[in-house]
C-alpha cells in the first residue's frame, strides 16, 4: 500500500453516503449472541460516537469491522460495495484502523520507530529509508497540526500518555487510512491531555476521516461527536445526530436501551434474537432487561441537570 501523510479531503459533517455500514450484523461466541441484528454506519468528515453499558459489545463489534472477528451474518458495505473482511489486513486494505487502549507502542523505539513499526521503508539493500520515515512523520504530525511532540526521535518511553495517544492516532493515519476507530483514547489522561486529544480526534474528522470513537465518558461524548451509536445488550438502540438528542436520552439509551420513542420498545426483541434466551449480558433477554429498567428511568432522568462533569456512560 501507498503511503500518504494526511490526505483526505475535508467533508461537511452529516454530508453524503455513509463510508462504512453494517447491516443486520450477528455474531455469536458459542451459544453467547454477542451482537444482534445490528445496524451501524460512519461518515466520512465526522465523529461516531460508539457507547454502551459494559458488555453492550462496542468491542466486539469494532473488532467485526477490524477484522479481528468474523461476522457471523449480515452485510458489511464499504463505499457502497458489499465486502467480506475476515482478517486484519483485509481492513487494513480498505483503510480501516483501530488504535487499542493499549496503543501497541514499542517503548525502546523512538516516535519515527513506531509510527512505521511493521511497515518499514527501505532504502537499498536492507538499509532503512530513515530521512524518508522522518520527514514522513513529520509531515503526518504538522498535517495533524500536533505541536506537543517535541522530537520525533524521542523514546516513546519518555513520552506522556497524551503523548503517546497522539503517536498512536497519528500512526493509525499515515496509511491512507479513511476510517480511524479510537477505544477509549481519553481514559488515561488527565484534564489538560483529554483536551488535546479531543482537539486531535476532531481534527481527524475536519480533514475527511471518518473517526469511531469508544467512550464511557459524557462529556468527550458530547464534546467531539456528530452521531451518536448506542448499543444496548449486543443490539443497537439507536443511532442519531447528536444534535437530535440530550444528554438524558442518550444515557437513557446506554441504560435502559430506549428513551421515549426512541430506541428499543419493549417486546421489539421478543426473547431475543438468539432463540435460546442469552444476551451479550448473560441475561434472559432484551425485554425482560428493558422491563427491569424502567423502574431506574425517572431516576436517571433526573440527572440531566446534573451537568456533564463526572458523568460516565
Ligand atoms: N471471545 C469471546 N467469547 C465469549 N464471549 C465474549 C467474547 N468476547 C466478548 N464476549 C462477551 O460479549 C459481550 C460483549 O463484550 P464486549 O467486550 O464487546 O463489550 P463492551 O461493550 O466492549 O464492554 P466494555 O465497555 O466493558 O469493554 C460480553 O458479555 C462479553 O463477555
Amino acid at each position: 500500500m501507498t503511503e500518504t501523510t494526511t490526505s483526505a479531503a475535508p467533508r461537511t459533517a452529516g454530508s453524503g453516503e455513509p463510508i462504512l455500514q453494517l447491516r443486520s450484523v450477528n455474531k455469536s461466541f458459542g451459544p453467547v449472541h454477542v451482537l444482534q441484528d445490528v445496524d451501524f454506519e460512519a461518515h466520512a468528515g465526522e465523529v461516531t460516537a460508539l457507547v454502551g453499558d459494559n458488555g453492550a459489545g462496542k468491542s466486539t463489534l469494532v473488532k467485526c469491522i477490524g477484522g479481528t472477528y468474523s461476522i457471523d451474518s449480515g452485510d458489511y458495505v464499504f463505499e457502497g460495495n458489499d465486502v467480506k473482511v475476515h482478517d486484519p489486513r483485509d481492513a487494513a486494505a480498505l483503510g480501516i484502523e483501530i488504535v487499542y487502549q493499549d496503543l501497541a507502542l514499542c517503548e525502546n523505539l523512538d516516535i519515527v520507530g513506531n509510527m512505521f513499526l511493521g511497515r518499514e521503508r527501505v532504502s537499498g539493500w536492507r538499509t532503512l529509508d530513515e530521512n524518508a520515515m522522518e520527514r514522513l512523520a513529520g509531515e503526518t504530525l504538522a498535517g495533524l497540526s500536533v505541536r506537543t511532540v517535541k522530537s520525533l526521535r524521542q523514546q516513546v518511553s519518555s513520552l506522556s500518555g497524551g503523548q503517546r495517544q497522539t503517536v498512536a492516532i497519528a500512526k493509525s493515519v499515515l496509511w491512507n487510512s479513511k476510517v480511524v476507530i479510537l477505544d477509549e483514547p481519553t481514559a488515561a489522561l488527565g484534564v489538560a491531555q483529554t483536551a488535546q486529544v479531543l482537539e486531535l480526534v476532531r481534527r481527524l474528522a475536519d480533514r475527511g476521516h471518518a473517526v469511531i470513537l469508544i467512550s464511557h465518558n459524557m462529556r468527550d461524548v458530547l464534546e467531539v461527536s456528530d452521531r451518536i451509536a448506542a448499543l444496548y445488550l449486543g443490539r443497537m438502540a439507536a443511532q442519531v445526530k447528536r444534535s437530535e438528542v440530550t444528554q438524558t436520552q442518550i444515557v437513557e439509551l446506554i441504560t435502559a436501551g430506549r428513551s421515549g420513542d426512541l430506541g428499543l420498545q419493549p417486546g421489539a426483541n421478543g426473547n431475543g434474537a438468539n432463540g435460546n434466551g442469552l444476551n451479550a449480558a448473560g441475561g434472559t433477554g432484551v425485554s425482560d432487561a428493558l422491563s427491569a429498567a424502567e423502574a431506574n428511568q425517572g431516576e436517571q432522568a433526573s440527572n440531566e441537570s446534573d451537568g456533564t462533569d463526572g458523568v460516565t456512560a
